[in-house]
């Protein structure tokens, strides 16, 4: 529990539904809360970036459109208009109060490379520790669809764990996790303690109830299953319940806390990279034995271990590491080309020995089931 004199890092991810009005524009008192709650912490002596929504929904009127578009140029066209006013609205806000807001705007090719994530991180860390308000979205603009990180939920838990965030706060339309989608059953009750992601939540999460909203309550679990692997305690509340951020630091909002179960392992930052933001390049193939090996005695994988390999990558990528079953057993760092484990292939083991460097080194594998992880998020 955070107490009075401790100052925190916290991130708050705030969702279009919750910054709109009913005709699916921004709404200047919604984003007034928002900044007002913000400045709260702020004023405690806490360090605060904020992930917000919304750009889409600040610009397409002025695009032209009647209604929300849902052609992916449109859209764009729309962010490009409507990140500007946002920023604009929240950088007026911030300053009224004698706090200063920065734009951030991500793509997940920024993040799928480590030194550009890494550079994120620190120009991210000298904007907090000078009391900067930083402002993150993707840069919905210029990302091609199968490159988005799509939902600004899975966005907010990255940025959490790339910024090693206290918290991370989850804003909606919602005030938490209900144990059934609640637009298919009216009593379904709210789930105010997790402890573990397990199949019973995976299919109570549904998509989103509204016509702004993008990734319901599925993409606000992915982002909780990154945040607890991480190690950071999460909150999910609705947005607009009276000092919900304020209470939800001082665990005292009604919503939904998603914390690990106290002797979880928790993924450092590189391991984090791996796991969740570098992208797969291909796959190398090992057997029953070498699984249950590598996963108990926690030893690395070796050239000998590879039974098959998929896709062409570089020595240095990350790849999925798969069982002769086709099920993910976690993500490593190669030390050799596809090309050269092509070549080891049917190799005599005696033969292969003679390459003392492992295949995938024991610190640069992300296993499973060390750290109960979402397959490939
Ligand atoms: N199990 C569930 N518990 C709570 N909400 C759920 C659940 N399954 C689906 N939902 C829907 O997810 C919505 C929140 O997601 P979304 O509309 O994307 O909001 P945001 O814009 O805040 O990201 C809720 O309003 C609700 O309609
Ligand atoms: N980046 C987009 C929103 C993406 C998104 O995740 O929306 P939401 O589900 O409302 O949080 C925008 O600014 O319009």
């Amino acid at each position: 529990m955070i107490t009075d004199t401790e100052s925190k890092r916290i991130v708050i991810k705030i969702g279009s539904s919750s910054l709109t009005s009913m005709h699916g524009e921004i709404s200047r008192r919604k984003l007034e809360k928002i900044v007002d709650e913000v400045v709260r912490l702020k004023d405690e002596g806490h360090e605060v970036l904020l992930v917000s929504s919304g750009a889409v929904a600040a610009g397409y009127r002025k695009l032209g459109c009647l209604e929300r578009p849902t052609d992916l140029a449109e859209k764009q066209a729309a962010a490009s208009i409507g990140q500007g006013l946002l920023i604009e609205s929240y950088s007026d806000l911030f300053l009224s109060h004698g706090y200063v807001g920065s734009q951030i705007l991500i793509t997940r090719s920024d993040f799928s490379d480590e030194d550009r994530y890494n550079n994120a991180r620190s120009t991210i860390n000298v904007l907090l520790d000078r009391g900067i308000i930083p402002i993150v979205n993707e840069n919905d603009t210029i990302t091609m669809d199968f490159l988005k990180f799509g939902d600004n939920d899975t966005l907010s838990a990255k940025v959490a764990g790339l910024v090693d965030a206290d918290q991370l706060i989850i804003l909606s339309d919602i005030d938490g996790l209900y144990d059934e989608n609640p637009n298919d059953n009216p009593h379904a009750k709210l789930v105010s303690q997790v402890q573990e992601i397990t199949d019973e939540i995976e299919a109570s999460a549904g998509g989103s109830g509204s016509s702004v909203g993008t990734g319901g309550m599925k993409s606000k679990i992915d982002a909780f299953k990154i945040a607890m692997a991480s190690g950071i305690s999460s909150f999910l509340g609705k947005a607009s319940t009276q000092n919900i951020v304020y209470d939800a630091v001082h665990q005292q909002a009604k919503g939904t806390y998603f914390t690990s179960k106290p002797d979880t392992t928790n993924l450092d930052q590189k391991k984090q990279w791996i796991a969740f933001n570098s992208g797969p390049e291909g796959e190398v193939i090992i057997d029953m034995v070498t699984k249950d090996t590598i996963v108990q005695q926690k030893d690395s994988l070796h050239p000998a271990h590879i039974t098959n390999v998929q896709g062409d990558f570089d020595k240095g990528a990350v790849v999925r590491v798969m069982d002769s079953d086709g099920e993910e057993v976690g993500l490593g760092v190669v030390n050799y080309s596809s090309a050269t484990f092509k070549s080891f292939i049917g190799q005599p083991i005696d033969q292969l020995s003679k390459y003392k460097q492992p295949a995938v080194e024991r610190e640069d594998f992300v296993c499973h089931l060390d750290f109960a992880l979402p397959v490939s998020v």
